[in-house]
């Protein structure tokens, strides 16, 4: 994929000061951004996520499911490691775009689970692309990951596009009584590798 990187400047959080690096898709002008903290040490593998948006979760607080709370965990742990890099990809619902996933949301207020939402509504039940990746680390010196998740997807995907995944680190945050059978549906039908207890710690 052809991606242009645009511009870099501080990002002051409340774990310390991150870079932010803005890149524009050339074919269709969708805008990523990519965040650093510390020097990248293309040598080493980094610590890392990559992190698909979610404007509920991220931005407006939501407890339907647990990606705030991932995206807040994997800053921290970046800030306090000193060195890490987080892709913030806009994938907005798994690559359908908000609208329709508060049209999915709709349907599973309803009774429909995460993946028969988006079946009935025509889409795949995951439809994001992963090749924005490979450029975007290159940009900022990545080569080796350390990569905070629970989707062996994602894993793949970097394996994929030529990134050496050296470490896969567990990122279990953020359960409650709103996303637990969302938590459930991303371990038997999407593959998410979560450990038990993650469902029966309150
Ligand atoms: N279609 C759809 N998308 C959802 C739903 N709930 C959350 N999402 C989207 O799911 C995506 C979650 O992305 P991530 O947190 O990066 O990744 P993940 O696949 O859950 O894997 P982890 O790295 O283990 O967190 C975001 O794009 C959310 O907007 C839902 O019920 N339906
Ligand atoms: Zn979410």
């Amino acid at each position: 994929m052809s991606i242009k990187y645009i511009a870099t400047s501080k990002l002051p959080t409340p774990w310390g000061v991150f870079d932010m690096h803005g890149f524009e898709e050339t074919a269709t002008g969708k805008e990523h951004v990519a965040l650093t903290f510390g020097q990248i040490d293309s040598n080493q593998a980094i610590l890392g996520r990559i992190h698909s948006e979610c404007l509920t979760g991220d931005a407006l607080f939501s407890l339907r499911c647990d990606c705030g709370f991932q995206l807040q965990s994997a800053m921290q742990s970046i800030a306090e490691k000193g060195q890490g890099f987080l892709l913030y990809l806009r994938q907005e619902g798994r690559g359908i775009g908000l609208l329709n996933k508060i049209r999915a949301y709709e349907l599973q207020d309803a009774g429909a689970n995460t993946v028969e939402a988006n079946v009935r509504l025509g889409f795949e039940a995951d439809m994001r692309k992963y090749d924005m990746i490979a450029p975007m680390l290159k940009q900022i010196g990545v080569e080796k990951v350390n990569l905070m998740t629970n989707n062996p997807r994602k894993v793949m995907a970097m394996q994929d596009v030529g990134i050496e995944v050296v470490e896969r680190i567990p990122l279990q945050v953020g359960k409650n009584r709103y996303n637990e059978s969302y938590l459930k549906t991303k371990s038997t039908e999407l593959g998410h590798m979560m450990s038990e207890h993650h469902f029966n710690d309150e």
